[in-house]
């Protein structure tokens, strides 16, 4: 089911959690909502769902105008972080009892419910836990269920809400790439809340980068990520060395293959694998060196410094294959010539 919003905005007393939010999620699609806490992510999916009322605009589901319907004419299925299950209830319980609490005009029978759980506990590969209670799954296995429930109702519209924030690094890591497939699955479309750039990048075929209550940018990962349309989507959604364009930059930056004399802005944002790191012909005339360097699995991040340059904004991050490390043989303190590959520009 297609989602549309008109112009939402929404206030809690002075303070503007939403201004003015137009959007289309046509069917099928997963979408990242992004954004620093408190940017109103939470709140436009309550809004989506009808737990909470805009102040102002329309919600439209496939093309109906919804705005004034409760949640339960909405079709929607919900995870949160912390919905948790009914603690009394078995997981096989936990996933009928949405089918469990229809009229008894529209109630499966019971082998129906029977058939259609299961089903859905081989879809989340838990059937094996059916019988336990929630006090007896991990934290992973709980979300799965969690969304095997709101499955269980067939839904229109899924919405997700930090569903994994909960979570260690590697489980979270193992549920992104399981619900994406299951979304390749399913193809229900889904609205997925997140503040972590990186799993909204993994997960998601759209990502909306919200912020301040207003939509930065939408747009594929690679769009997002490839061409930030502001300095704040830049920043957000991956590390980049920040320059602003002064005399002193300038002269360094023009030095180091970027075109300044005629740029786009006047700051330049430079994402660590767009610094190529070179070993110098001249040592002299190289005014950056190796102050250390970190290794983050298949790539090295190096930190660099630049004679004269301090404060939080002195050291520019570069990163290359290990194997490209390695052959230059660098040691902490080596002087070494950059070369910037692509920069954006802003103002
Ligand atoms: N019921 C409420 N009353 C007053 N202020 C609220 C209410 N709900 C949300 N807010 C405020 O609105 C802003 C947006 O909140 P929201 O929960 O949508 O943010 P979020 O982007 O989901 O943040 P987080 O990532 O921290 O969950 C926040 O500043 C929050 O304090």
């Amino acid at each position: 089911m297609s989602i549309t919003l008109q112009n939402i905005s929404k206030q809690f007393g002075d303070f503007k959690a939403l201004d003015n939010i137009n959007l289309d999620i046509p069917e099928g699609e997963l979408v990242a909502l992004l954004g620093p806490s408190g940017c109103g992510k939470t709140t436009l999916l309550r809004i989506i769902a009808g737990l909470e009322q805009a102040d102002q605009g329309e919600v439209y589901l496939k093309g109906d105008n919804v705005t004034q319907q409760p949640v339960k004419n909405r079709q929607i299925g919900f995870v949160f972080q912390h919905y948790a299950l009914f603690r009394h209830m078995t997981v096989f319980d936990n996933i009928a009892f949405g089918l469990r609490v229809k009229s008894h005009r529209d109630r499966p029978s019971e082998a129906i419910i029977r058939k259609k759980v299961h089903d859905l506990l081989n879809l989340v590969q838990l059937d094996w836990l059916h019988d336990r209670f929630p006090d007896q799954l991990s934290g992973g296995q709980r979300q799965r269920i969690a969304l095997a429930r709101a499955l269980a109702v067939e839904p229109s519209v899924l919405l997700l809400d930090e569903p994994f924030g909960a979570l260690d690094a590697s489980v979270r890591k193992d549920l992104r790439l399981w619900l994406r497939h299951l979304h390749h699955e399913l193809n229900v479309t889904s609205i997925f809340v997140t503040h972590d750039q990186e799993e909204a990048m993994e997960v998601s075929s759209q990502i909306v980068v919200l912020n301040h209550g207003r939509i930065e940018q939408k747009g594929t990962p690679s769009e997002i990520y490839d061409h930030p349309a502001s300095d704040f989507v830049s920043r957000f959604i991956g590390q980049t060395n920040v320059f602003k364009l002064d005399d002193e930059e300038h002269f360094w930056l023009k030095q180091s293959g970027v075109i300044v004399d005629d740029s786009k802005g006047i700051v330049a944002h430079v994402r660590p694998h767009n610094i190529g790191v070179e070993k110098p012909v001249d040592q002299a005339k190289a005014p950056v060196y190796l102050k250390d360097w970190q290794h983050l699995g298949g790539t090295i991040r190096l930190e660099l410094n630049r004679d004269g340059a301090n404060g939080s904004g002195a050291t520019i991050y570069a990163e290359m294959p290990n194997e490209q490390f390695r052959e230059l043989a660098l040691q902490k303190g080596d002087r070494v010539a950059l070369r910037i590959k692509h920069a954006h520009w802003f103002n």
